[in-house]
């Protein structure tokens, strides 16, 4: 990340049974993370097959940064692109120790790869303590933790992982998106990760590529993909904004997140160890008042801009609104409640948010 960002660009083809993926061209700046996004069957996993040069039957190319990893029918082998993969089953060997099953990797590094500091990373994911322990003696959790840190073990320039979290409880989940956050900022590897959970999607993205019969719909930055009032992102909840600003120290019992010279207050006193966080609000959760509600039970209010009115189904309106260090928050309103406010474009107010959680 930071200065060299490597480029993923080509055009794959693979046809599997009736299915075929053509992903069309793509150019993918490596940073940070990459969700693979789209419903299921729609080539998700596919096309994570076809970059990792796993299935022989792709064509097309594949070029990383100047590399080329696939021209025509002429592919390079998986172990030579340093790819790192972490599935949804962890695939560990279950008759081995968790130091087997690490070694086993750091062992079929080619000579040229100088392996990773093994004890910096088991340290990091959380497995010191459980080297010589069975893999059959590890929680779902715990099996994820090996299998990132044998991952992180060949020094890969790209980590895949697929669905890794489906199979844990929201406790494990919630630790686990912690963990990933934390190796992506310490090793600056790059990630390409399917999930379809829109809520793991908006604590980890950078960028997202979305999927639709087998093919890449279009690219687009985790902001811009909730900027639209039809994102995929949006389930039954409804529209959601996230928001970033930095952790303050707790006072008076709420924790104070800074956003320009806003602060925003949750509720959440959790340890937060990052320098920046990500908050997020439901716009069903945003209401709207033009002049400052200092009365008001809810705490947090902040001055807006209003850049867009979208009129929804139900009666109900869809306001696109900027806070003053340039962030955008969707709420929504009733049509009575727009009209008799006389929302327009460009209007000043103010944004009251019931409910602000950190985005997990
Ligand atoms: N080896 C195979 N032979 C035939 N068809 C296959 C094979 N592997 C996958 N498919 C089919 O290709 C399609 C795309 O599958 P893929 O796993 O890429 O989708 P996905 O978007 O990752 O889905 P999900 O979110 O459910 O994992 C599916 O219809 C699947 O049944």
């Amino acid at each position: 990340m930071g200065l060299d960002v490597t480029t993923l660009r080509g055009n794959l083809n693979l046809k599997l049974g009736n299915f075929e993926l053509n992903s069309g061209a793509f150019e993918l700046p490596l940073e940070g993370v990459t969700v693979l996004f789209g419903r299921s069957g729609s080539g998700k996993s596919t096309l994570l097959r076809a970059i990792s040069g796993l299935d022989k039957h792709t064509e097309g190319e594949l070029y990383f940064g100047d590399v080329c990893w696939q021209n025509g029918k002429t592919a390079l082998a998986t172990q030579k692109r340093h790819i790192g993969f972490v599935f949804q089953d962890a695939a560990l060997f279950p008759h081995m120790s968790v130091r087997q099953n690490l070694m086993y990797s750091v062992k079929r590094l080619p000579k040229s790869v100088e392996p990773a500091d093994f004890d910096e990373i088991v340290t990091r994911v959380g497995i010191a303590d459980k080297l010589d322990r069975g893999v059959n003696f590890l929680s779902g959790g715990e099996k994820q933790r090996v299998a990132i840190a044998r991952a992180l073990l060949t020094r890969p320039d790209i980590l895949c992982m697929d669905e890794p979290l489906s199979a844990l409880d929201w406790r494990s989940k919630a630790e686990m998106l912690t963990l990933i956050e934390d190796i992506v900022a310490a090793y600056q590897v790059p990630v390409l990760y399917i999930t379809h959970a829109p809520a793991e999607v908006e604590r980890l993205a950078n960028q997202i590529v979305f999927m639709k019969d087998g093919a890449i719909e279009r690219i687009e930055t985790l902001q811009e993909s909730l900027s639209r009032v039809d994102s995929p992102l949006f389930d039954d909840e409804g529209a959601v904004s996230v928001l970033q600003g930095t952790p303050q120290a707790i006072e008076q019992g709420l924790r104070p997140i800074q956003m320009g010279q806003n602060t925003l207050w949750l509720s959440d006193l959790n340890e937060l160890k990052k320098d920046t966080v990500r908050v997020r609000v439901l716009a069903k959760d945003v209401s709207l008042a033009l002049s400052d509600p200092e009365q008001l039970s809810i705490i947090n209010h902040l001055p807006a801009e209003i850049l867009k009115i979208v009129p929804e189904d139900n009666h109900r309106v869809l306001v696109r609104l900027q806070l003053q260090d340039g962030q955008k928050l969707f709420a929504e309103i009733t049509e009575h409640s727009a009209q008799r406010l006389q929302l327009e474009v460009g209007t000043k107010l103010f944004a009251l948010i019931k409910s602000v959680v950190l985005a997990e």
